[in-house]
C-alpha cells in the first residue's frame, strides 16, 4: 500500500496544532521527525496493524473508512497517526481540535466545508462543546448537518447532506467521552508507552534525520529516561544534541547523554521537574496521601489536567503514585525515590 515516503520536512504543522507553552521552533522540530507513513510508524504493532486492515478494506472498496479514535497520553503519536491515515488514504487532512471549536456553528462551518474522502482531525475531541458534539454525532452518523436559519421561535433546520468523510478524533482522556460519541467511531486504538527498544528505534530513525552521529549506548541511556513516549525521546535527543556540539566533540556518545540529561534535570528513572515536584508535594506536603488532585496541582503550580495527564500516568505505571477514590497517594517506591525515609505503616495506606 505505502509508497515511498515524502521526504521529512516541517512544511506539514497546521497553524491550529499550536499547542499551549509549545514554541515554534519545539513545533518545527517535532514535525520534521514525524512519520509520514504506517510502515516508518514504530511500535505500537496492534494499533498499527488493525489501522492497515481498516485503511486498506476502505483503499479496495473505494469507500471513505470508518471514523478512527485515538486515545493515549500525550506524545505517543495521535496526531502523527492522523497525518498518516491521510497520507495512506491519499486524501487531505483538515485540522481542529475540542477547543477551539466554541460554538456549534463553528463545527457546522468545518464539517459544511468538507470534501469528499477528506479527513478531519478533532484533536482533544473530549473538550468539544456540548452543542457541537451533538451536531457531530448526526455528521458523523448520517453525513448531514442540521443548518439552523433565524432565530427564537421562527427558526427552522435546513438539513444539508455531506459527502462521506472520515473523523479521526484525538483524547488523553477517552473516559470523558460521552458514550453516544464513542460509539460513532467504527474503529477505536488506544496507543500505550512505549518500550525502550522501541525508543530506541525512534531515536536512531531521528538521528538519521538529523545527521547527528548517535551511539547505540547512548541512544539506550536516553530511550530510558524518556518516559515511554516518543516527544520525550526526540525532545532529549535535540538537548543532547546541543550539549555534544557546545561541550563535547558533536559525537552523541553515552557520557555526553549522561551529562546533557544531568544539567536538564531528568533523573536516571526518566522524571523530570514537574514529576519530582509532584512526588516531593504528595510525600513532604501532604504526608503520602490521599490528596485531591487539584490540591496537588496547587501545591505544583500547574493546572489539574496537566499534572494529570502530563505527570501521572507516568508516576502511576511507574508505581511511584496510587490513585484512589479519596486521592492521590504516594507509593512506597516514591520515598524510595525522593531517598526519603518511609513513613511508619500504620501512618500509610500502603504501608
Ligand atoms: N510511533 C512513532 N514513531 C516515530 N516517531 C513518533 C512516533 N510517535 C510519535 N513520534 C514522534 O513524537 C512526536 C509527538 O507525536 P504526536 O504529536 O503525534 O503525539 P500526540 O499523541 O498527538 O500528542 P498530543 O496528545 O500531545 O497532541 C512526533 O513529532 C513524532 O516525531
Amino acid at each position: 500500500m505505502p509508497e515511498a515516503p515524502p521526504p521529512a520536512g516541517d512544511d506539514a504543522v497546521p497553524e491550529s496544532l499550536v499547542r499551549a507553552g509549545a514554541d515554534e521552533l519545539e513545533r518545527a522540530a517535532e514535525a520534521a521527525l514525524r512519520p509520514r507513513r504506517l510502515e516508518e510508524f514504530v511500535g505500537q504493532r496492534v494499533v498499527r496493524d488493525q489501522l492497515s486492515l481498516v485503511l486498506q478494506a476502505a483503499l479496495n472498496r473505494g469507500r471513505a473508512p470508518d471514523h478512527v479514535l485515538l486515545s493515549g497520553p500525550p506524545g505517543l503519536g495521535k496526531t502523527t497517526l492522523a497525518m498518516i491515515i491521510a497520507a495512506e488514504l491519499g486524501a487531505s487532512l483538515r485540522v481542529t481540535s475540542g477547543p477551539a471549536i466554541q460554538h456549534a456553528g463553528d463545527l457546522a462551518a468545518v464539517l459544511s466545508s468538507l470534501e469528499e474522502g477528506e479527513v478531519l482531525f478533532i484533536d482533544e475531541i473530549h473538550r468539544l462543546a456540548r452543542p457541537a458534539e451533538e451536531l457531530l454525532y448526526v455528521a458523523m452518523e448520517d453525513f448531514r448537518v442540521d443548518v439552523v436559519v433565524g432565530k427564537g421561535a421562527g427558526a427552522s433546520a435546513i438539513p444539508l447532506s455531506l459527502p462521506p468523510f472520515t473523523v479521526v478524533g484525538a483524547t488523553t482522556r477517552a473516559g470523558l467521552l460521552p458514550a453516544p460519541l464513542r460509539d460513532r467511531f467504527g474503529f477505536t486504538g488506544h496507543l500505550d508507552f512505549y518500550a525502550d527498544d522501541e525508543l530506541e528505534r525512534v531515536l536512531m530513525r531521528s538521528a538519521g534525520l538529523l545527521d547527528v552521529p548517535l551511539e547505540g549506548r547512548a541512544a539506550a541511556e536516553i530511550a530510558s529516561r524518556s518516559r515511554g513516549t516518543p516527544r520525550i525521546a526526540n525532545r532529549l535527543l535535540r538537548r543532547v544534541r546541543d550539549w555534544a556540539e557546545v561541550r563535547g566533540d558533536g559525537r552523541l556518545t553515552l557520557s555526553a547523554a549522561r551529562a546533557a540529561l544531568e544539567v536538564y534535570e531528568v533523573d536516571e528513572r526518566g522524571l523530570d521537574r514537574l514529576d519530582r515536584s509532584v512526588l516531593q508535594a504528595l510525600c513532604l506536603r501532604f504526608g503520602g496521601g490521599p490528596v485531591g488532585l487539584t490540591t496537588l496541582a496547587v501545591a505544583v503550580g500547574e493546572e489539574p489536567e496537566t499534572v494529570e495527564t502530563v505527570a501521572e500516568p507516568f508516576l502511576v505505571r511507574e508505581g511511584l503514585v496510587g490513585r484512589t477514590p479519596r486521592g492521590r497517594v504516594a507509593m512506597p517506591a516514591a520515598w524510595d525515590h525522593l531517598g526519603l525515609e518511609r513513613p511508619a505503616p500504620a501512618d500509610t495506606l500502603f504501608g
